[in-house]
């Protein structure tokens, strides 16, 4: 889609997207509606988790396991190992009623996730032959396609863990067995599992592209802008206004790019874009509340920030490289689409 900001003129409202290749749409369409309905029957999930797959967290770290190869995956249990588990450690089978629905397999497992933070970290470790991994850490670890599962299972577990009383009210509430809602019991107020709206641009007049780094940034890293969107906004008034408060630059037109789920520091929805400005109104008038600095960069430069590794340690007394986030992160995409379309135009 490509939207001018300022007016509802819309150049191509219909971009068509390969959403999931050539995946098999009735068994796609069947494990959707089985995970619709073990959200809606709590009898029918207690019974699905029984024979479900587990991943473990500990204290929203999520188990992995190395390969001999060097290599990590996520490390799925089968709820009857996790009852053995839980038994041997001592621990009451119950704990895992609180697992949360997190997807279904391709071999129509339900998958669900479990914080085990309660029991001793070593001794999960040594029983499953894993190892507990900060979320972050383990990112660089696994492959992209394990990335959305291990997110989605932290962030729910996360959620059950921080809103677990009504905030009308005050008293607990009580979840479903899925974990897709809490209810609040006196007052039957629903909660649902909630991400902020995020827009992030890759800002371009026509021969460069706009990065910016924060001071919380790792040293040398520059990414696309960022911003949570204000109640009411629609994508496009966030994006025209984080450019413009966080630059001082007036965007002229955006085109959509891709969505990710970002779990740090809590869920964010992030709706990723690009942005052009006139190569005319292109100086740069930095926030410096919120940016350290914003730069344009040249193709040459973008591909070569593009080659460096993530936290790329330079020769003493060396500025630090100049470095964007690793491909995990959708900001990553921005600038990979825009450095391929650069070298076509
Ligand atoms: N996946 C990726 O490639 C990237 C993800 N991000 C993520 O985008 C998010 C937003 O970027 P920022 O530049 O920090 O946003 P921002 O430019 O909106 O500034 C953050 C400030 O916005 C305010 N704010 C408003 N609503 C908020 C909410 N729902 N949650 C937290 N703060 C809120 C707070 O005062 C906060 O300090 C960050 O969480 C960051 O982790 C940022 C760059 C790359
Ligand atoms: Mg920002």
């Amino acid at each position: 889609m490509v939207m001018h900001c300022c007016s509802s003129m819309v150049r191509s409202p219909f971009r068509s997207l390969q959403l999931f290749g050539s995946r098999d749409c009735s068994s796609y369409v069947s494990r959707m509606r089985y995970l619709m309905r073990l959200k809606e029957d709590d009898e029918a999930c207690r019974t699905a988790l029984q024979s479900g797959n587990v991943l473990l967290y500990h204290k929203l770290e999520p188990l992995l396991t190395q390969t001999q190869k060097g290599m990590y995956h996520l490390h799925m249990l089968q709820a009857t190992d996790v009852k053995g588990i839980l038994g041997k450690l001592g621990k009451d089978e119950q704990l895992l009623n609180t697992s949360v629905l997190i997807g279904c397999s391709d071999n129509d497992a339900a998958q669900f996730s479990l914080d085990v933070g309660s029991l001793e970290k070593a001794a999960v470790e040594e029983m499953c032959g894993g190892v507990f991994v900060d979320l972050r850490k383990a990112f660089f670890l696994l492959k992209e396609k394990d990335t959305p599962l291990v997110t989605k299972g932290q962030a729910l577990l996360r959620w059950h863990q921080t809103h677990a009383y009504c905030s009308a009210t005050g008293e607990p509430t009580q979840r479903n067995q899925a974990g897709s809602q809490r209810v609040s019991p006196t007052n039957g107020a629903t909660y649902y599992p909630q991400m902020a709206p995020v827009v992030i641009v890759l800002v371009s007049d026509g021969k460069r592209c706009l990065l910016a780094r924060q001071s919380t940034f790792p040293e040398g890293m520059y990414s696309a802008l960022a911003g949570f969107c204000d109640m009411g906004e629609t994508i496009e008034e966030t994006l025209r206004r984080e450019v413009a408060e966080e630059v001082g630059l007036e965007v002229e037109s955006l085109q959509y790019s891709s969505s990710q789920h970002w779990p740090f520091p809590q869920s964010s929805f992030m709706v990723a874009c690009h942005a052009t400005v006139s190569s005319d109104n292109a100086e740069v008038n930095l926030n410096g509340v919120e940016l350290e600095d914003a730069r344009w960069f040249t193709l040459e430069e973008t591909e070569d920030a593009l080659k460096k590794k993530a936290f790329p340690q330079g020769a003493k007394g060396e500025p630090t490289a100049i470095w964007v986030p690793p491909r995990y992160a959708i900001a990553n995409k921005l600038i990979r689409e825009w450095a391929i379309q650069q070298k076509k135009s």
